[in-house]
């Protein structure tokens, strides 16, 4: 079977600290994986390892089947690998409609034209607003990007990462400092992507958690530790004892 993503013994260490050891994850195309640990278990080192922003220590890295593990940054990317981050990095000057809309003509191959006649292109204009209706900005798409509530920009960095049209998609914690009263629109979203989308959603959130993932990945001091689907990791004692504990919110 071809997975849309496949590590291998990957090891990254940082001096002698090991921050992650030996993980063997495979990732179904079509899947809705999520990787959960408690802090420091190594989650964002596993995704800058994906991503190519640090070099494992050992180990491989396969991507449809494609030994990617040398392969730069943007070369992941151009096989279709997209990220969104835990910290949000949007432009905060441009609004919603101009971010994707750039980052579509970028995709294209045309992104300095573009931003030389903005407005012109209505295929690219078309599909930025289809897609930021898709996740809940339409209304809001030619605001100042600074004064969109914290749960809009999140959903626009989701947008961004999409608008690469990529075939795996890997979510760093989409709902980490969205309100309560913004959050059901971070899971409706992520719910919604695509399913031809293969997503690994990295995510403190529970509930967000268990209702998105059909499969989950338990990382504890940068080892695998189980996995199982949401209802065997639910109920898993173990898991509960070193990571959930009473409370679902962690
Ligand atoms: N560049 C680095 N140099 C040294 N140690 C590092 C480095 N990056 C991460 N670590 C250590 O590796 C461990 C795993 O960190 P990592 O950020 O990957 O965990 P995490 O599971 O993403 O945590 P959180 O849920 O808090 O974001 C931590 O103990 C951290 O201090």
């Amino acid at each position: 079977m071809t997975f849309a993503l496949e590590t291998t013994g990957l090891s990254k260490s940082f001096g002698g600290f090991e921050a992650n050891a030996d993980v063997s994850l495979s990732v179904a195309k079509g899947a809705r994986h999520a990787l959960i640990g408690p802090n420091g278990a190594g989650k964002t080192t596993f995704i800058n390892l994906l991503t190519g922003v640090l070099p494992p220590t050992s180990g491989s890295i396969r991507m449809m089947g494609e030994d990617v593990t040398r392969v730069s940054q943007q070369g992941r990317v151009r096989r279709g690998m997209a990220r969104t981050y835990q910290i949000n990095q949007l432009f905060a000057d441009l609004s919603p409609i101009e971010t994707i809309s750039l980052a579509i003509a970028e995709r294209e191959g045309s992104g300095a034209r573009w931003w030389n006649r903005v407005g012109k292109d209505s295929a690219v204009i078309d599909e930025s607003e289809a897609l930021l209706r898709r996740m809940k900005l339409g209304a809001m798409m030619t605001r100042r990007t600074a004064t969109l509530p914290y749960g809009k920009q999140r959903l626009l960095e989701i947008a961004l990462a999409m608008a690469c049209k990529p075939k795996l998609l890997l979510l760093d914690e989409p709902a980490a400092g969205v309100p309560e009263d913004e959050r059901h629109d971070v899971l409706d979203s992520v719910e919604a992507l695509p399913d031809d989308v293969t997503v690994l959603l990295i995510e403190h959130d529970m509930e967000l958690v268990f209702s998105f993932a059909d499969k989950i990945s338990v990382l504890v001091q940068g080892a695998l530790y189980a996995e199982g689907s949401v209802e065997e990791i639910s109920t898993d004692p173990h898991v509960k004892a070193v990571y959930l504990g009473e409370d679902t919110h962690v």
